[in-house]
């Protein structure tokens, strides 16, 4: 399993970027992606970085990350872990942070990035497969950093679904899921909130050419038919 991760990962990753995931692994973060394989050329096991291959999905709220999320697993098998999902999960099953992680998604605030990272850690281990869609997040880039630190590695590619306001507003308001934020004050708290502190994201990733910004207007087809080039191209599958 980790050689198809690692042939995948060096499709998109540029040699600079894999030695910024080595740079970036502390022993915890080691810990994360090491698998302990049969070595039978030496009669026992050995060690073998695993190094799975993630991309972020980034964009306002109602977007459409969720739904292309879906889409992208249906056609190229990612396994799809929604942060905001993780935190709701926490919610309802009335963990420890549980009421602080209600409270932080009612106001439309971001939750520490101690507690969603360790979700997303979790998450990524206990999963069988080593291609993820990290749906929501970072949000901030004090996330993106607790991440990186915690994970030791840089996502492989970043899909940000540019979408105008008004058409995130509508979409927000029309859901109809019973989500505690989907009320005008929420998201307009959610609009500030990504704009100040979740475009900056943005920016980084775009910066080191990791970026795939998508228009995220029209119909899920239409938009879906924009996504699936990127995955075509990496061989997804
Ligand atoms: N292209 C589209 N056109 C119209 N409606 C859409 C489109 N894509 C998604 N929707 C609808 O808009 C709503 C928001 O979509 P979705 O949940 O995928 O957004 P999101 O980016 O995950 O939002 P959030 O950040 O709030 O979780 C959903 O009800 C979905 O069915
Ligand atoms: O990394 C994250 C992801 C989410 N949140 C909080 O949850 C809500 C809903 O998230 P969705 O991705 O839209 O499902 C979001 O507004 C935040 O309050 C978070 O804190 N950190
Ligand atoms: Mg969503």
């Amino acid at each position: 399993m980790w050689r198809r991760v690692a042939s995948l990962s060096s499709l998109v990753s540029s040699s600079k970027s894999r030695i910024l995931n080595q740079v970036g692994c502390g022993l915890n973060a080691c810990q994360v992606f090491t698998t302990r394989v049969l070595n039978p050329a030496e009669g026992g096991v050995s060690d073998r970085r695993r190094i799975p291959f993630v991309t972020f999905v980034l964009g306002g709220p109602g977007s459409g990350k969720g739904t292309q999320c879906t889409k992208i697993v249906e056609t190229f098998g990612l396994t799809h872990i929604s942060a905001g999902d993780l935190l709701r999960k926490e919610i309802s099953s009335n963990s420890e942070n549980g009421s602080m992680i209600l409270n932080t998604i009612k106001e439309g605030k971001i939750v520490p990035s101690e507690v969603t990272v360790k979700l997303i850690k979790k998450a990524i281990e206990t999963s069988e497969n080593d291609r993820f869609l990290i749906d929501g997040f970072p949000r901030s880039e004090e996330n993106r950093i607790a991440y990186e630190r915690v994970i030791g590695a840089e996502p492989d590619i970043v899909l940000f679904f540019d979408c105008p306001e008004q058409e995130m507003v509508k979409r927000v308001l029309n859901r109809n899921q019973g989500r505690i934020d989907d009320n005008i004050d929420t998201v307009k708290e959610r609009l500030k909130v990504f704009a100040e502190l979740n475009l900056p994201v943005i920016k980084h990733y775009s910066k080191k050419g990791k970026l795939y910004k998508i228009d995220g207007t029209g119909s899920e087809d239409e938009i879906f038919e924009r996504v699936r080039p990127v995955f075509a191209a990496l061989s997804v599958r």
